[in-house]
This record gives structure tokens, C-alpha cells and sequence, in this order.
């Protein structure tokens, strides 16, 4: 029950490879051996919990900070590690962080020219109009940053990444600033600037959702490691822990104990992994493996609490054997008894041998 390993794409192939980094501050491992490799034009989300080590990687990644182990290379070359260190302007990153540090005193334009200043002139302003038509900001090149949507800035922000053709664009949460109704509609924009630009990038975020809406591949971090890395629904369909189940999406958390090929829970047996040993087990579920049946089948289960959620109704089940009660979302036009049954699907069940968290 395994989830798939870090590594996508061969390092040698890959637009970028993150091999067995670490970074230690005093006596805190801020990253522990973290590998991951980036396809061109694929875009990797970097999940975890604020301090679990994303900024630091991106950090590492740009040039700004040195690993104290491991490699980074881009396109096939060393740019940290073995003793090489390629500065972040020579790298050919791009950087979008939070709080876009537009320079206020500067247009529209002549921000995203800012990154352009290799170029002649002429061909700096014609390149940085092209990004802000990419972006949908051409009819606002004489604004001011100021007068400017949360949105808006968004887009002169990205518009400035992409403007010297990154290999790589890093985005460190770049859309919590905004507003939530803004927020999808800057993430969908933002994601077809990248698709169509072909960019290869690392979106740092916190959040799930967002991290399944806009990545190709989710690498999930925990205090400093890589937890797992895949697409979403690899993930979601074979956690590699209960910490990877919790992490993309509602999981009922169920003891159980493993005894001569079988798992002996509340919910009644499941079948057990063959590898699994005896003794005691977590079992995730998510809530699709969970069946109602009409009372007098499966396991009894009594209706503690029925709440109305628009097309769905919420149940708080009482079953013998479990400390909490259970929930279950069921469709508002299911009727529900007080005394029902409960079947799982077997082949829904995520085991995890143990009492604890993992990794
Ligand atoms: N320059 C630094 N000096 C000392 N400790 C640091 C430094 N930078 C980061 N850390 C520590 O390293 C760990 C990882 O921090 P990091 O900022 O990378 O996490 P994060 O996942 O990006 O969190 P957040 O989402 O809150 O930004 C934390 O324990 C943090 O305190």
C-alpha cells in the first residue's frame, strides 16, 4: 500500500532535479534529504504545512541559500552542490512570491521591463507588452501598481516572472493575498498563462485543493521530508501514510487489528494486505468506501444527528467499538432510519500497520 517514489522523469532529462537536498539551520533539519524532479513544462506542487521546509526548498532552488547536502541541477547541469554554486541570475529562474513586490514608483510596463534589462531598449518594451498580452493586461501598461486590483497586480507580477523566459518559474503562495472569490479566478488565469507559455513550475502552497486544481504532480512535505510525490489522484487512491490520506481529502480513521489474513475492525473484517504482520493496524477510509445499508444489515450503526448540508445531508453515526461518532455524507433525499447498517469496501481501505502518524 505504498505511494509512488519521487522521482518522475530520469534526473538527466529532467528540467530540474532536486537530489537528496538538506539544509540544516542550527540544530533544526529544515529539509532532510528531499529529492524531486521537474518535467519541462510540467507544474509541481509543493504541499505541506507552514515550516515543513517549502519556502527554504524554493530558497535552495532560486540560489539564494546553499544545500548542506544533496544537488540541484537544471537542464542536466550542477547549479548547487559538489561544490558548485551557479548565482541565482545565472540560473534562469523565475520568482513570484506573495506579496508580488511590485516596485510602487514604476508602471505597469516598466515593471515587467525591470527583468529585461540585458535587452536593447526597444526590444525590452516589445517583449514586455507580448507578457502583458499573455497576462490580459496590454490596456494597462500606464497604470501604476497602485491602482490596480489585487488581481491585476497578480498578473503584472507573473507577467514579470515570465518575462525572460524562466526554465523554471517558482510561485511561493502566490495567490493567499487574495481574496477567496478572486482567488479561483487569478488561479485559472494564472494556470492558462503557464500551460500556454509551456512553463516548467514549482507552485508552493499550503493548500489541497489548490494544489490539486493547478499541479500536474503534488510533492507532499512533512517537517522537512518528502512525504510522497504523484499525480493527485495517485495520492488520493494509494496514500503512502495516514498523514498522505489526511492530506488530500476526508478520511474516516478506524482501528483495526490484523489476525490471520484479515483486519478485525468496528466495521467488520476487511480483507488484509499480504505483507501486513499481526497486531495492530490504522484503517483510512475515504468516505465513498463506506456504505448505508437498511437496518438489520452490515454493521448497526444508530443516527445520532442528521444535518442539513443543501443537496447533502450530514450523519453522525453511533457504531459499537468506535470512541468518536461517525460521518457520513449522504444525498438530502436519502432517508435515513435511526438503526442502520454500515458495510466498507475492502478495495477502498488504506492499512497502515501501527498506531502512528508515519510518514
Ligand atoms: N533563515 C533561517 N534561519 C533559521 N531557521 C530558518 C530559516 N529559514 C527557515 N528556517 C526554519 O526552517 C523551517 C522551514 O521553514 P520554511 O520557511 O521553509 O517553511 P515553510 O513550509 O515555507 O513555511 P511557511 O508556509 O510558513 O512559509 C522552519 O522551522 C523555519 O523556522
Amino acid at each position: 500500500m505504498n505511494g509512488s517514489g519521487g522521482h518522475s522523469t530520469a534526473p538527466e532529462q529532467a528540467r530540474l532535479d532536486v537530489a537528496e537536498v538538506s539544509r540544516r539551520f542550527g540544530g533544526n533539519l529544515a529539509l532532510d534529504r528531499v529529492s524531486l524532479t521537474l518535467a519541462a513544462g510540467e507544474i509541481l506542487a509543493v504541499l505541506g504545512d507552514s515550516g515543513c521546509g517549502k519556502s527554504t526548498l524554493l530558497r535552495l532552488i532560486a540560489g539564494l541559500d546553499t544545500p548542506d547536502g544533496g544537488t540541484i541541477r537544471i537542464d542536466g547541469r550542477v547549479v548547487a552542490g559538489r561544490g558548485a554554486f551557479v548565482p541565482p541570475e545565472a540560473r534562469g529562474i523565475g520568482l513570484m512570491f506573495q506579496d508580488y513586490a511590485l516596485f510602487p514608483h514604476l508602471t505597469v510596463l516598466a515593471n515587467v521591463r525591470f527583468g529585461l534589462n540585458r535587452l536593447p531598449n526597444a526590444e525590452a518594451e516589445s517583449v514586455a507588452m507580448e507578457r502583458l498580452r499573455e497576462v490580459g493586461l496590454a490596456d494597462r501598461t500606464a497604470s501604476y501598481p497602485a491602482d490596480l486590483s489585487g488581481g491585476e497586480a497578480q498578473r503584472v507580477a507573473l507577467a514579470r516572472a515570465l518575462a525572460p523566459r524562466p526554465r523554471v518559474l517558482l510561485l511561493d503562495e502566490p495567490f493567499s493575498n487574495l481574496d477567496s472569490g478572486t482567488r479561483e479566478r487569478v488561479r485559472a488565469d494564472t494556470l492558462a498563462v503557464l500551460r500556454q507559455t509551456g512553463m516548467s513550475a514549482i507552485l508552493v502552497t499550503h493548500d489541497a485543493a489548490e494544489a490539486v486544481e493547478i499541479a500536474d504532480r503534488i510533492a507532499l512535505m512533512r517537517a522537512g521530508r518528502l512525504v510522497q510525490s504523484g499525480t493527485a489522484e495517485a495520492l488520493y487512491r494509494a496514500p503512502a501514510s495516514p498523514f498522505a490520506a489526511r492530506a488530500l481529502g476526508d478520511i474516516i480513521e478506524i482501528p483495526g487489528q490484523a489476525v490471520g489474513g484479515r483486519i478485525e475492525t468496528p466495521l467488520g473484517p476487511l480483507a488484509a494486505p499480504p505483507s501486513l504482520a499481526a497486531g495492530a493496524v490504522r484503517v483510512c477510509l475515504r468516505p465513498e468506501a463506506i456504505r448505508l445499508l437498511p437496518e438489520g444489515e452490515g454493521v448497526p450503526g444508530r443516527v445520532l444527528r442528521r444535518a442539513f448540508a443543501g443537496s447533502l445531508a450530514r450523519l453522525d453515526l453511533a457504531v459499537a467499538g468506535l470512541d468518536a461518532p461517525l460521518r457520513l455524507t449522504v444525498p438530502q433525499a436519502h432517508d435515513t432510519t435511526e438503526r442502520v447498517g454500515l458495510a466498507v469496501a475492502s478495495e477502498l481501505a488504506h492499512v497502515f500497520a501501527g498506531t502512528d502518524d508515519g510518514h
